[in-house]
């Protein structure tokens, strides 16, 4: 595993408004609010594709946003990814950027997606398990549909030493989670701040249903690393499924990356 880059010292005051706060407090109640704090963070190449070809890898960040993306990491109780993300890039989903102030690592929480439980044996060998114990990372938590717990017997031997949350599909609209379903079970699992990197199918459906009036509050942060390359057709591309406008929207230009960050939203959760 390469080594990060230090972190650019003008990324810290440019991301910090888009990152969770310490305590999530409703501006209109003032109480502390059931969903966690989440942020959607992904890196695209110009052409707004995210791999160069279905389930398979690819590099778009420069190092130094990549160290970037485990300082956002760092400010995250979970993160989490789809099933494709993990058979397609084996990832380690720890925490390496070490801040000066702290004398420990920080432990974020692999949350991944996965309806029909296809981890199954794949995670015995994966890096995930390796990291976790190694020390440098946490166990996953696995999000499946309930009515594949008694179908698939490698999920009671997964559960002897994971977290399985179990949450019904939306078996009226193509068979998927609804978004706020799971993070009111991550916000009960005291993960108050979740980051979501990928892949492809996780960040369209979350962007899509930010296009309607009434998922828009789900993301709280948008923030996107765009490297200087065009993957081309046969790229894997991110798109919402309406036009969708952002906020709050502000730009920061690095060795060879940009990086935007955005709300999709007017609500300003540090108010
Ligand atoms: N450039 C970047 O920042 C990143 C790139 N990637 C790339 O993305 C590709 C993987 O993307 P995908 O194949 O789309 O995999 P994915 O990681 O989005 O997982 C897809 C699976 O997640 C589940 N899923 C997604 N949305 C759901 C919902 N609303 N409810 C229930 N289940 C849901 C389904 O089982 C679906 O088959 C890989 O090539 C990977 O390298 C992944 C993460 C970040
Ligand atoms: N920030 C970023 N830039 C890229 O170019 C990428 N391909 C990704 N991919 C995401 O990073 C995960 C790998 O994480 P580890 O370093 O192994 O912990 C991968 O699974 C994608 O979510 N990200």
């Amino acid at each position: 595993m390469a080594p990060l880059s230090p972190l650019a010292p003008t990324l810290i005051p440019f991301l910090d408004r888009y990152l969770p706060p310490t305590t999530k407090v409703n501006s209109e109640t003032g109480l502390n609010t059931k969903l966690p704090f989440v942020t959607l963070t992904y890196a695209q190449s110009l052409d707004s594709r995210i791999s160069k070809a279905p389930g398979v890898q690819t590099v778009i960040s420069h190092l130094e946003t990549k160290t970037m993306t485990h300082y956002i990491r760092s400010k995250h109780d979970a993160i989490l990814i789809g099933i494709g993300t993990f058979l397609a890039d084996d990832p380690g989903l720890n925490c390496r950027f070490q801040s000066p102030m702290e004398q420990k690592v920080h432990l974020i929480r692999p949350v991944i997606i996965d309806p029909t439980f296809q981890l199954g044996a794949k995670y015995e060998t994966s890096r995930l398990r390796k990291t976790a114990e190694e020390g440098l990372g946490l166990p996953p938590i696995v999000v499946v549909d309930s009515l594949v717990l008694n179908q698939n017997p490698q999920i009671n031997t997964f559960c002897q030493k994971h977290r399985i949350i179990l949450i019904d599909l939306d078996r009226n609209s193509e068979a998927r989670f609804v978004w706020e379903d799971v993070f009111a079970e991550l916000g009960r699992q005291t993960l108050n701040s979740v980051m979501v990197e990928g892949g492809a199918s996780i960040i369209e459906s979350l962007l899509s249903c930010a296009t309607s009036n009434e998922d828009t509050h789900l993301i709280n942060s948008l923030i996107i690393t765009i490297g200087p390359v065009f993957l081309g057709k046969s790229g894997v591309e991110v798109s919402p499924m309406n036009e969708l406008r952002l906020s709050e929207v502000n730009w920061w230009k690095g060795i060879r990356d940009s990086v935007v960050c955005a709300r999709l939203n007017k609500q300003d959760h540090r108010s």
